[in-house]
């Protein structure tokens, strides 16, 4: 029967955000399947382009009408049949075209234009592969490849007689490994042996060795031999050149982490995670899809409750996703995993290649992977069967993207959830506002973890008060308090931990003479310093200058650098105590692959007595002779123009607080700040969540913020300041009409940055509790401004933004 397939094409703009109808041809009916991308012709011109397969319809009456589908370009769905519904509603969700979010859960590789082999792995009729593979055992095609041989090869696959690899202009491919195998039975090479002169002893050395390997499933690898045996590789030349044996490629999955991982053993719970784990285990044998929030105070062990919820999931047979924060994603937690499930595990981050990333992928894929640990996009993996999704630092800013789709990673992973009906585990010591006013309303289940494992005590945290402080020393980045406390723990043998909070804090250069500030020429904001790389750069358009000896304004020589930078802290330390051993832990000294790792092991064996570090260091480490965490800057961040300011840094003091003691050494920490009055400051102290979340809920209920109220931005830019003002004041004016009297319209206002990249921007925040037209007229409002991209306009949606300035 004639079949019609429903293509999303890859034209992102609103007017193509819908399927378009396409004819199947004829080759083609019966192989094209829901999730694959085809090429099609498209628009005026028929240009040809690629789009994802939507839905295939029989087709009752031929219209003769449609275009067709010129070719295939994936043999088997690139998404699945999950994924293709979760892009529907992530694209409502979050006001992006439906194209973009299918993008989005592809890895970056498969986005690009690319070649494919087919090999083949197992026998097939020789006049197939006579007209096929034209008598070979490799076939390099792509999406030009006859729809008819097309279809026979996606037959074989589908035997498993044939293994596809991609190349991507040489970024994806699949890294391959030079082995060899004998190619002759045990009696030829033998008889090979008798034709050889006496003398050629090396040579009858390899027949003997190839003698071995005739029972061998694999062919042994090239770099093994040449480690193991002494044979050179002008001795395999010789023997493949006699036709003694073959050389073949073997495909290597790139393995980061290999050789790393020491195997780690369940541990006995403690009472309140057994708790914790036979709740989730419980709901995961149901069908229900609950989501647990676990509130555990840093050190109760919340790692071990996930790792053995994922080992109960993984026994009933089905498979475990695991989202932590990029930064939280450090060599010590992938042990962890890997270290309990070893090649069951596939990792997903930005510190891998895109050739890493693509071979983890497909091992899910391909179900060799059943644990998936990675970050914010992980959570589109393609696992199948998923029985828990499990999401660490539930209350971290970066699981929201801020590009479009700018989906936040905890809707996805319950939209997931409720498909796969299985549970959801929020976990946090601080977890976020929203989270656990829901736990309050019993929409989520909560859990609370209230002691450490090892039955220590919080640390103790003592505020020192630097106004104070700098009346009586000169200006320092270090009060007497913390340095005794750096000191002390140096003649112990112990380890400090620094904390210098970057929010709304960095180093610029300013005159002496005349106040003048380097700005960047493209953006409202003044450059940073960067003394690695000598240059003063823009942190939103990437403009870099060299760092100015005279000031350009009144050309004094008095230029000088301000604020501080975790260089100019560390150089401060040193020379206060000039024995200190410093390692410092910036976006500086972490750029190069592996870089945080070898970092993080130095501390670990005790190669240096301070870790001075930025935000990163602030989660997830577990050093047992950190005794004293100082936090030199607390309150940098309180002053940012953003509603959650506060809880920012009451997360980033307790999480900080956390990394002491968590041993059976007794933990310290040492505070530094310019309000210690300050309540996020305070309930910090106090190691109070419950406390501070009673507050900041009042707070957020007077001024209106969420979780009492929904909210969603609407972000306005244009090369012109006053067009993208006029255009902002005319959305707000659309808005008005549909919106109760509940709702309220902030705005608009120019973005504390108002210039980026030399365009300017103007936002309009919505806050609202329910208005049932909004979606819909957000939606309208994008589509006929799309009009207005071409003169220059931007328009951009973000529902629930973490970022108000
Ligand atoms: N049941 C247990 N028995 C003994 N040790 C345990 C147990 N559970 C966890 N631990 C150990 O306690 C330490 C803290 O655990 P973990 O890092 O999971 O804490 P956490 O709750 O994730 O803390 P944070 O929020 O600070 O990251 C780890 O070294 C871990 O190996
Ligand atoms: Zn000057
Ligand atoms: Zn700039």
């Amino acid at each position: 029967m004639p079949q019609i397939a429903k293509v999303i094409v890859d034209v992102p703009t609103m007017q193509t955000n819908r399927p378009y109808d396409y004819q199947v041809p004829v080759t083609l009916v019966d192989v094209i399947q829901p999730g694959m991308r085809v090429i099609i012709p498209f628009g005026n011109g028929d240009r040809k382009i690629q789009g994802f397969v939507l839905q295939v319809l029989d087709q009752l009456s031929f219209t003769g009408q449609l275009k067709a589908i010129e070719a295939v370009v994936d043999l088997t769905p690139a998404v699945n049949p999950e994924l293709l519904s979760l892009s529907d509603w992530l694209a409502q969700q979050t006001y992006a075209f439906q194209i973009t979010c299918l993008q989005t859960m592809l890895p970056s590789v498969m986005r690009a234009k690319y070649t494919k082999t087919a090999t083949l792995t197992d026998e097939i009729p020789t006049d197939l592969q006579a007209s096929l593979f034209n008598g070979n055992d490799e076939l390099t095609f792509d999406q030009n490849l006859a729809p008819d041989k097309l279809k026979q090869l996606m037959q074989l696959q589908r035997q498993g007689k044939i293994s596809v690899t991609y190349h991507v202009d040489n970024r994806a491919q699949v890294k391959q490994l030079t082995a060899i195998e004998p190619a002759l039975s045990f009696e030829q090479l033998e008889e090979a042996r008798m034709g050889l002169r006496k003398s050629a002893q090396k040579q009858s050395q390899l027949i003997s060795y190839l003698q071995t390997l005739i029972d061998q499933e694999a062919p042994t690898l090239l770099k093994t031999i040449l480690e193991k045996t002494t044979f050179t590789r002008e001795n395999i030349r010789i023997g493949a050149e006699k036709g003694w044996l073959r050389q073949v490629k073997v495909e290597a999955y790139r393995n980061p982490y290999a050789n790393a991982v020491q195997p780690t053993h369940k541990m006995t719970l403690t009472s309140e995670q057994e708790t914790a784990v036979d709740a989730v285990v419980q709901s995961a044998s149901t069908d229900a899809s609950e989501v647990f929030l676990i509130e555990g105070v840093t050190g109760s062990g919340k790692t071990e409750v996930y790792l053995q919820t994922i080992d109960a999931v993984l026994q009933q047979g089905k498979t475990a996703l695991m989202l932590v924060p990029e930064i939280a994603l450090t060599p010590q937690m992938v042990q962890r995993v890997k270290g309990r499930f070893g090649d069951l595990v596939a990792v997903l981050h930005s510190g891998l290649s895109e050739g890493e990333k693509y071979d983890e992928w497909r091992r899910i894929e391909r179900k060799e992977a059943r644990v998936v640990v990675g970050a914010r996009s992980a959570v589109f993996a393609p696992l199948e069967d998923i029985g828990v999704i499990i999401m660490d630092e539930e209350h971290e800013a970066s699981y929201k993207q801020d590009e479009s789709p700018r989906y936040h990673a905890r809707d996805v992973a319950i939209w997931r959830s409720q498909y796969h009906n299985c549970p959801v585990i929020l976990g946090s010591a601080t977890p976020s506002l929203e989270s656990r006013a829901r736990a309050q309303k019993d929409v989520y289940h909560l859990i609370r973890l209230t002691q450490r494992v090892n039955q220590q005590a919080l640390p103790a945290v003592e505020l020192v008060d630097m106004r104070e402080a700098m009346r009586v020393q000169k200006a320092s980045n270090f009060s007497p308090a913390l340095l005794a406390g750096i000191k002390e723990r140096m003649q112990k043998g112990e380890q400090s931990v620094l904390l210098l909070n970057r929010r709304g804090f960095s180093s610029f250069i300013m005159c002496r003479d005349c106040g003048f500030v380097l700005q960047c020429p493209n953006c409202d904001i003044s450059l940073t310093l960067h003394m690695d790389t000598h240059s003063m750069k823009c942190h939103y358009c990437g403009h870099e200058e060299a760092i100015p000896k005279i000031c350009p304004s009144c050309q004094s020589r008095q230029i000088r650098y301000f604020g501080t930078g975790t260089q100019k802290v560390e150089a401060e330390l040193q020379e206060l105590i000039p024995e200190a051993r410093i390692l410092r832990m910036d976006v500086d000294t972490t750029r190069k692959k592996g870089a945080h790792a070898k970092l993080l092991k130095k501390f670990g064996d005790h190669e240096a007595d301070i870790l001075l570090g930025t935000q990163m260091i602030a989660k997830g480490l577990d050093f047992p002779d950190v005794t004293l965490v100082g936090v030199i800057n607390a309150d940098t961040a309180l002053g940012l123009p953003d509603f959650r300011a506060s809880e920012r840094t009451f997360q980033l003091l307790t999480q900080v607080s956390g990394r002491a003691g968590r041993a059976d050494k007794v933990g310290q920490v040492i505070v530094q700040s310019y309000n210690s009055e300050n309540y996020a400051i305070q309930f910090a102290k106090q190691h109070d969540y419950e406390g501070f979340y009673q507050y900041e809920m009042a707070v957020r209920h007077r001024g209106g913020y969420p979780p009492y109220y929904f909210t969603v931005k609407v972000t306005v830019s244009h090369p012109e300041e006053a067009l993208a003002a006029k255009k902002s004041f005319q959305i707000a004016k659309q808005m008005r009409p549909i919106l109760s009297d509940q709702a309220l319209i902030l705005g608009p206002t120019p973005k504390s940055i108002a210039r980026i990249n030399n365009r300017y921007f103007y936002q309009i925040v919505i806050k609202y509790k329910q208005e049932p037209q909004l979606q819909a007229k957000l939606a309208e409002i994008l589509e006929t401004t799309q009009i207005d991209t071409r003169h220059g306009f931007k328009i951009g949606l973000d529902n629930e933004p973490l970022q108000f300035t």
